[in-house]
């Protein structure tokens, strides 16, 4: 078997989520006559995922979604599953991005599944002529439905979109567990550096950030978070950690990791005040929350190795990884989340392109939740699999907790 064949069949056999939902798909064909166009990050998980969705009768195009993540021999073994047609490229340029999201678009495309909302984009943009032949999508990532929501707000969004991230199973198992384990796992394995007693600061103290200060803090580090919203800064200072402004963090911090989803996290005023040596990194979206293009024009030296750049500013040697995209896919040997997390958040990918397939026709442009047996039946699959029982209400449960005239 060649590489990409030999990792999909590593991740497959961790994916017992996927493993009985195509089970079923093999039987019924619920998704024939279905194009899925999808622009998510190309490795084993997400292939295991295609050949699910091919086995349940849709014929799939995919490319990726980030110039950094693609891994080319998955992306060689899935022209080989029948139905698949992959055009990712890792290290493409931004043009090269952009044709082959055009490619996976050309086949007039009737279901989407995004990470990061930029086929949608695209599709709503430079090709509007193919949005009458779309039934509806799934977005994968929180930045992903931001910009469908602000699209929705602006009344321009023309299909159904089910918001995937926004699931308890996704956001509770990927957005936590997955980013903290495989985002601090990829910054120890592209540094060689010790966690343990270092400064290290996680910007932005949501569902990844949460995991992320987890997983640092359990290996010996000092965490200091940065936040805007009271609330979650307040929880953070509860949690243990300390708090403090960005600008206070950048003289203090070690490891760096910006988990925002916003601009301009790290920039001009804080590489200047930065320790020698310090470690940038972003684990949150696209390539905007460490300001790269600052750092491009205002180097007095540099030096480049595996998935690290290292900008001298004012005599202070500054290290990037992976270009300041996604640290936890895209430098070299970043693998992406843990298989058993991409599990879950799978199995919903492939529940709810069958839901939008069958459903979206009946649906206006705009946000949707997934439903909610959708989220419980995946739930319970991966139960299954780990041959944990629950209880059940009992019928008595059942009436106490509807009841409004039972007290004390
Ligand atoms: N690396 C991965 O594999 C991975 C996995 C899931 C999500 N994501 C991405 O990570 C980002 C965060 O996702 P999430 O689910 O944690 O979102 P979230 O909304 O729960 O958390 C983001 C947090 O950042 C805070 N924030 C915003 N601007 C800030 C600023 N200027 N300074 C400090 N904090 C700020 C917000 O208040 C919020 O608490 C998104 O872009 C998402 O798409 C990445
Ligand atoms: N496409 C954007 C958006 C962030 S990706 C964040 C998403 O990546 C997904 N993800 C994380 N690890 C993996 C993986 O190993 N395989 C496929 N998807 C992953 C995860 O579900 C999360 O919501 C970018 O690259 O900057």
């Amino acid at each position: 078997m060649k590489s990409g064949a030999l990792k999909m069949s590593w991740a497959r056999q961790y994916m017992p989520v996927l493993g009985e939902i195509r089970k079923r798909f093999e039987a019924d064909k619920p998704l024939s006559g279905t194009k899925i166009a999808m622009a998510l990050h190309v490795e084993a998980k997400t292939a295991v995922l295609v050949e699910t969705l091919a086995a349940g009768g849709a014929e799939v195009y995919i490319t990726g979604c980030n110039p950094l993540s693609t891994q080319d021999d998955v992306a060689e073994a899935l022209n080989d599953v029948s139905g698949v047609h992959c055009y990712a490229k890792r290290a493409c340029s931004v043009e090269d991005y952009y044709e082959a999201i055009d490619k996976v678009l050309d086949v007039n495309p009737t279901v989407t599944i995004d990470d990061g909302m930029d086929l949608i984009h695209r599709l709503h943009t430079e090709r509007r002529d193919l949005l009458d032949s779309i039934v509806g999508g799934c977005e994968e990532t929180t930045t992903g439905i931001h910009r469908l929501r602000s699209m929705a707000a602006e009344g321009k969004l023309e299909f159904p979109v089910l918001a995937v991230n926004d699931t308890p199973m996704k956001r509770h198992f990927d957005n936590i567990h997955g980013t903290g384990e495989s985002a601090l796992s990829a910054v120890m394995i592209t540094t060689n550096s010790l966690i343990g007693g270092k400064w290290f600061v996680v910007a932005g103290y949501g569902y990844c950030g949460r995991g992320l200060a987890k997983m640092a803090h359990g290996l010996g580090a000092k965490v200091i978070v940065t936040e805007i919203d009271p609330r979650r800064a307040l929880e953070a200072h509860m949690d243990g950690y300390h708090v403090m402004t960005m600008d206070e963090a950048a003289k203090i911090g070690d490891i760096f990791v910006t988990t925002t989803g916003n601009t301009s996290i790290i920039g001009e005023k804080q590489f200047k005040n930065l320790k020698n040596g310090a470690i940038l990194s972003n684990a949150g979206h696209f390539n905007v929350e460490i300001d790269i293009e600052w750092l491009e024009s205002h180097k007095e030296g540099f030096e480049q190795r595996d998935g690290i750049d290292t900008y001298i500013i004012n005599g202070k040697r500054i290290n990037v990884l992976a270009e300041g995209r996604l640290v936890n896919l895209a430098v070299p040997k970043g693998m992406g989340h843990p298989i058993e997390v991409m599990d879950l958040s799978f199995g919903l990918q492939a529940l709810c392109s069958e839901y939008i397939k069958n459903e979206g026709s009946a649906l206006s442009g705009g946000v949707y939740d997934v439903p909610n047996e959708i989220d419980v039946a995946v739930a319970s699959l991966k139960l299954k699999s780990l041959n944990v029982s629950i209880d059940a209400l009992t019928e008595e449960q059942k009436l106490y907790m509807n009841s409004w005239d039972i007290g004390t």
